[in-house]
């Protein structure tokens, strides 16, 4: 009923704990609280919110144009709806190593798990869209130690993300993962890998957790869970799958109405009333009102 009963500081230190076992946590992205919930009731290790969603959600392009108070109000919407641990997309930042700080410190206020703070220049965009620049090392590093002494959670993950092999190649963003992993980065995660031999030479160069982004229609294969355990990833995205998912049934579905006048032909597709009932835990809340649920809902 309501909110999750984990505590943030609970989620983060299982997160911890879970991530040093080694083995690899699968996060797909949730668009709303309700599908974080969904993303649990299906086992999976945690929640990802990501940027792209964000930003898509309120119709804009993802080009930094969200600020940290959107960013922070929704991932807290989202991340208390669950048990699991969620991490959030905060982008670069939201501006100089002093807005870092502060955003890690919101994202900490708003029960997430950790974040990740990226290496592009400001205003950033999309990982997997041509013409990406960075910023020079001095910069990228004063972002992560900005982060890392911000937090006072020690379990708050501060994962750097790097964008540079777009930009200069795997050597590059090797040696760039080092230096960001000296500098106090929890995690790397390395973005626009193309293949699983590059995600197997940044596992040879670093020994923080890796996070692979398994984000369809851009730059990177879609390898599979046990692709990616293989080669010694620690965390798998699906940043924007399960909204790209809602929104061709959406289509489909107002199609279906254009052509056919009603959605009879796809209720079978349909999330159920009575599973949208049980995901919200309706009957929960009899607990305070017996009068709340007292019907049935035939299927
Ligand atoms: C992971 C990502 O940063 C996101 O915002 O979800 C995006 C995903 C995408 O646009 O497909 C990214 O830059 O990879
Ligand atoms: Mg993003």
């Amino acid at each position: 009923m309501l909110y999750a009963q984990t505590t943030p500081a609970d989620k983060r230190a299982g997160f911890r704990e879970r991530l040093a076992s080694g083995e690899l946590l699968r996060f797909p992205g949730a668009f709303n609280p309700l599908s974080a919930r969904l993303i649990e009731r299906k086992g999976f290790d945690g929640v990802y919110i990501s940027g792209a969603v964000l930003s898509a959600d309120l119709g804009l392009p993802d080009i930094g144009l969200t600020t940290l108070t959107e960013v922070a109000g929704r991932a807290k919407q989202i991340a208390r709806m669950t048990e699991l641990p969620a991490i959030v997309d905060a982008d670069t930042g939201f501006g100089e190593p002093m807005n870092v700080a502060r955003t890690v410190q919101e994202m900490e206020d708003a029960g997430l798990a950790g974040l990740h703070i990226e290496d592009q220049i400001n205003p950033k965009r999309c990982g997997h869209l041509d013409g990406k620049q960075v910023v020079d090392e001095h910069t990228a590093l004063q972002r992560i130690r900005a982060a890392v002494d911000a937090r006072r959670d020690p379990n708050f993950l501060v994962m750097a993300r790097t964008d540079i092999a777009a930009v200069d190649g795997l050597d590059a963003a090797i040696d760039r993962a080092k230096a960001l992993v000296d500098a106090g980065a929890d995690a790397i995660f390395p973005e626009a890998m193309r293949s699983l031999e590059e995600f197997a030479a940044m596992r040879a160069a670093v020994d923080v957790p890796l996070l692979a982004n398994m984000t369809e229609f851009g730059k990177s294969e879609l390898f599979t869970v046990q692709q990616l355990a293989d080669v010694g990833m620690n965390l798998v995205i699906w940043p924007v799958s399960l909204l790209r998912l809602a929104m061709g049934a959406a289509e489909r579905g107002l199609d279906e109405l254009t052509d056919a006048g009603a959605l009879t032909g796809l209720l079978p597709q349909m999330q159920h009333r009575a599973d949208l009932y049980e995901l919200i835990d309706y009957e929960g809340y009899n607990h305070f009102d017996t009068s709340i649920f007292n019907f049935t809902v035939a299927r």
